[in-house]
């Protein structure tokens, strides 16, 4: 199949350069000058594991090219909208401005019997908005939101859990539906689930599983407050009800709580669009699901204050993880990040760093200071803390980073480090929700 894919982001950059490996002809489009020069020169323009050997192993082989040129669109058979849908300025609504731009732009390259296949996370109805445009130049949509994981993108994207079709009802429903099983042929000869649906469920679908991994993530770290003033350990207790396949362990991680360019936009979203629909009050959860959320940073910020003896002013503190999740350079929302610019707000002197996230944590703090390694961020500091859980930090020497602080004193973030072994090696030890 002939493809093209629309904005070369952290999901259309990944799905345009699996696209190819399966063996399609592909071009990538995107306004972004800077990073589409860096990826015709087959460079990632941000972190992700296995995308750089992806792009030089597509780029080489032919079928994978990039551009800002819209037109170059003009011969593919499907082409896929992987544009931002980020939240508005001081409102929850998602601003749609970059899908709507996309397809206007697309618009006079369609061929008769294209197909449009939205990726972008949108608010319920957009699709059948944008179909109106779309069939008007001859073409069909469909709407084909994607499930992957930062860090596991391309995994994700070639062997994702499900695919979801959001199809007109109409005949041209079932040549979208082919066209898509074309693409995706290899994953479904696996047994890849495919739920073919209309345009507002799979869009629902979408938005629904982000908000449920939002709600459980909450749910864990609503079990840690308690935890916090009960004395009792919320790993333990995450590990017990997750053996209960019915609730399942994973995303029971409790600790500094959800961030990232999807999960807080996309159940504010979520909000905005039901208030809109008059359905607000089914939502009124996520309310609360994102209150839980940003408590959590506010209490990471008490146990720095609490471990440097009740006041930050003046003290060093290292901020150990930058990124919203380990294997990502992505700090949108990033907690971590919050956290080290209100310590430093509070008069903390703060030291941060991270494997990979530095560059994109400095455009968005120029402020704050920045130093590569572990040793410079720790050395001389009152107190260290550990706020992504990269494997780097996870397999911190407690006994030999104690040679290189000023007061052995670690907030562990993200429950991940043994709080045994550190206590063992003379720290003192506290964490969100364990005692
Ligand atoms: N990042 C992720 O892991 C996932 C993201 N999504 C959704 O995918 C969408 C994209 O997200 P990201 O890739 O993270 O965003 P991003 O901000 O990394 O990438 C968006 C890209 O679109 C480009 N763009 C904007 N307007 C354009 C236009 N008119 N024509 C061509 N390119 C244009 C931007 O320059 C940018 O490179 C969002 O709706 C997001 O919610 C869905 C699943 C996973
Ligand atoms: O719509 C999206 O963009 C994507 O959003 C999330 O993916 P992602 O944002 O890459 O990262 P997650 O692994 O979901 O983590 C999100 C945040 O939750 C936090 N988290 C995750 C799991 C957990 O147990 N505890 C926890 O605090 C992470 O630290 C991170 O800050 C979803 O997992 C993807 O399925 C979805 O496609």
């Amino acid at each position: 199949m002939r493809i093209s894919v629309i904005g070369c982001g952290y999901l259309g950059a990944v799905h345009a350069a699996s696209m190819a490996e399966l063996g399609h002809e592909v071009v990538g489009i995107d306004v972004d000058e800077a990073k589409i020069a860096a990826l015709q020169a087959a460079q990632a323009p941000f972190f992700e594991p296995g995308l750089p050997e992806l792009l030089e192993r597509s780029m080489a082989s032919g079928r994978l090219q990039f551009t800002t040129d819209m037109s170059a669109a003009a011969e593919a058979d499907v082409h896929f909208i992987a544009v931002g849908t980020p939240q508005k300025k001081g409102e929850n609504a998602a601003d749609l401005r970059y899908v709507n731009a996309a397809v206007d732009g697309l618009l006079p390259y369609l061929k008769e019997g294209s197909l449009v296949a939205g990726k972008s996370t949108v608010p319920v109805g957009t699709a059948r908005a944008l179909a109106e445009k779309v069939e008007a130049s001859g073409a069909m949509l469909a709407w084909n939101p994607e499930f992957l994981r930062e860090g596991f993108a391309i995994e994700d994207t070639l062997t994702p859990d499900r695919f979801v079709y959001g199809l007109s009802k109409d005949a041209s429903g079932e040549t979208a539906r082919a066209m898509l099983d074309e693409i995706y042929g290899k994953a479904l000869a696996t047994g890849t689930p495919r739920i073919t649906t209309d345009y507002e469920t799979a869009e629902l679908v979408k938005v629904a599983a982000n908000a449920f991994l939002a709600t459980k993530i909450s749910f864990i770290n609503a079990m840690a407050e308690v935890c916090e003033v009960t004395g009792a350990d919320v790993t333990q207790l995450a590990d017990a009800i997750g053996h209960d396949a019915r609730i399942g362990r994973r995303f029971l991680n409790a600790g500094l709580g959800f961030g990232g360019g999807c999960l807080p936009k996309d159940i504010r979203a979520f909000m905005a669009r039901a208030g809109e629909l008059g359905a607000d009050q089914a939502l009124t959860f996520l309310r609360e699901v994102d209150s839980i959320n940003m408590r959590r940073r506010a209490r990471a910020v008490d146990l720095a204050r609490e471990v440097c003896g009740g006041s930050l002013l003046g003290k060093k503190i290292a901020v150990l993880g930058l990124a919203f999740k380990p294997d990502s350079d992505d700090v949108r929302d990033s907690p971590s990040l919050n956290v080290a610019a209100q310590l430093e707000l509070q008069g903390a002197s703060v030291l941060c760093t991270d494997p990979e996230a530095i560059p994109n944590a400095r455009r968005r703090f120029p402020e704050l200071t920045y130093v590569e390694t572990v040793e410079e961020a720790v050395s001389g500091a009152d107190a260290i803390m550990v706020l992504t859980e990269w494997k780097q930090y996870r397999q911190l020497d407690p006994s030999q980073l104690i040679t290189k602080v000023g007061t052995p004193a670690v907030v562990d973030g993200r429950n991940c480090l043994d709080p045994i072994e550190w206590r063992a090696a003379g720290w003192r030890y506290r964490a969100l929700g364990r005692p």
